[in-house]
């Protein structure tokens, strides 16, 4: 029978399927933070028992860590504490961490890609939303509960039940100065941030065919901003292109083996998906968000839609958010000033984000009014971008390059942004509070994000590319 790609890699890795209950997954790789692992851990501990399979689970510490200064002790109690407990059960449970100081720690979703953990094929679980992530390798990832930490602690599996599938097919070619992020904050913005919901999407089609794998990540990373239960992308050669020589990626003989298996991965022509959308590439525009979820984004030249446009049941809380913004109907953004950039999180964080931003910015100075933090994902990416001499080029336009870790995506660590002041952050999140107490979130690419930095205001970057 023909299958989808998600129907593929599931299948393969139920340990039990009974009528009526959900399958029982095995989980290939388990990936943790300090966040979400303490209180499965100590489930384990009350039981007395280890972890069934530890040499399938990475520990980084991203959530809590500052990104200045990271050889000192760290200043927030709460954080250090969250490290430091997540440093104590690896060392009791021999689970290999990456935590501060090690070269390979960064945002848990930074790392796995980087290291060739995460793998076209696996089944990869973590206790963090955006595990969605590691689709873009033709992998079936997402996140899980802390409470379902413990069972693949335990089992190395999980009870679930197998999701509806989607399809999300763009194609075309993408315009000049749109990428990765604009095309899913696009589809986002189309289906709203509850149109996924109850779905794992594959993202088709030649638009993310031509996407370098940080792009496909960028991607993968947000589908769950559209309430899906993941997304991800059958791999191709850009795929294994990526994977071959990293850390821990099948070598030699390995590989060939893996490389055939992986070559198997794509949805059956003839496969049924529980639904499908089409969009064309050339009807997206750099996008930015104007509200407090990331379903309320518009082209960068696009009016804000009025309140009594929207249905008449989410009326009060689109006002509502407006009024947090300090936005009103049909304004546009084009001009309104910024207080602060945010470049990095596990959506933009990468070199590839990193190199567009120097490209971009080389020559150029910080607006004045603007304070810009570049937060690289990774040790890896930190090194490779100081490499490039990237960090030469941020310095002398005024843009600060701190060291990796989830920073300002969430004001769970020293790096918030103060109430009331704007952030055109590349993060995937412009929830309420979310950058810090009453702080404002607007989300797009890095290249509008590097053009705000560069004006001091939300700006159309297309007109400050060279043709
Ligand atoms: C802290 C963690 C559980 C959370 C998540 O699950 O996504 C965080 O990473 C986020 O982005 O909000
Ligand atoms: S960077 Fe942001 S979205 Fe990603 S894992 Fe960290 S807090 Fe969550």
């Amino acid at each position: 029978m023909a299958k989808t790609l998600v129907e593929k890699i599931w299948d393969a890795h139920v340990v039990k399927r009974e009528e009526g209950f959900p399958d029982i997954l095995y989980i290939d790789t388990h990936l943790i933070h300090e966040v979400t692992s303490p209180q499965a851990f100590d489930g384990l501990r009350k039981r007395g028992i280890g972890l069934f399979r530890p040499k399938q689970t990475v520990a980084t510490a991203d959530h809590n860590v500052p990104t200045l200064n990271q050889h000192l002790p760290i200043k927030e109690e709460l954080s250090r504490y969250q490290v430091d407990m997540l440093t104590k059960n690896c060392a009791e449970f021999g689970v290999e961490l990456y935590g501060l100081g090690h070269p390979f720690q960064g945002i848990v979703h930074v790392i796995g890609p980087e290291l060739g953990i995460t793998l076209p094929g696996k089944t990869m679980v973590c206790g963090d939303s955006h595990t969605s992530t590691h689709g873009a390798f033709g992998a079936i990832a997402f996140g899980i509960g802390t409470s379902q930490v413990e069972q693949v602690f335990a089992t190395q599996c999980l009870q679930q039940s197998k999701p509806k599938t989607m399809k999300i097919e763009v194609n075309g070619e993408l315009k000049k100065g749109v990428g990765a992020k604009d095309i899913i904050l696009y589809i986002i913005s189309k289906i709203s941030a509850a149109g996924g919901t109850g779905y794992f999407v594959e993202f088709a089609g030649s638009a993310f065919r031509s996407l370098s794998m940080e792009g496909r990540m960028t991607v993968c990373n947000m589908s769950i901003e559209m309430g899906a239960r993941g997304g991800l992308i059958a791999p191709d050669e850009t795929t294994f292109e990526y994977i071959k020589g990293r850390e821990f990626a099948p070598k030699g003989e390995k590989w060939d083996e893996a490389l055939a298996y992986w070559k198997t991965l794509y949805s059956d022509a003839d496969a049924k998906f529980d639904s499908v959308l089409t969009f064309d590439a050339a009807d997206i525009a750099p996008m930015i968000t104007y509200g407090t979820n990331p379903g309320m984004g518009i082209g960068i030249t696009d009016h804000i839609p009025a309140t009594a446009a929207q249905p008449e049941t989410e009326q009060t809380s689109y006002k509502k958010a407006l009024d947090y913004m300090g936005f009103a109907d049909d304004e546009s953004l084009l001009g309104k000033p910024v207080d602060y950039v945010f470049i990095g999180s596990c959506t933009n964080s990468r070199i590839e984000d990193l190199r567009a931003v120097a490209e971009f910015v080389k020559g150029k100075q910080k607006a004045d009014n603007v304070e810009v933090w570049i937060v690289p994902g990774s040790k890896q990416v930190e090194a490779q971008a100081i490499a490039e001499g990237l960090d030469k080029v941020f310095e002398a336009s005024g843009f600060q390059l701190r060291e990796p870790g989830c920073s300002a995506c969430l004001g769970m660590n020293e790096d918030k942004i103060p109430a009331g002041k704007y952030c055109v952050s590349t993060s995937n999140r412009n929830f309420e509070g979310r950058q810090g107490p009453n702080a404002r979130t607007m989300l797009a690419s890095p290249l509008t994000a590097a053009a705000a930095a560069v004006t001091g205001k939300i700006t159309d970057v297309r007109e400050l590319l060279t043709p």
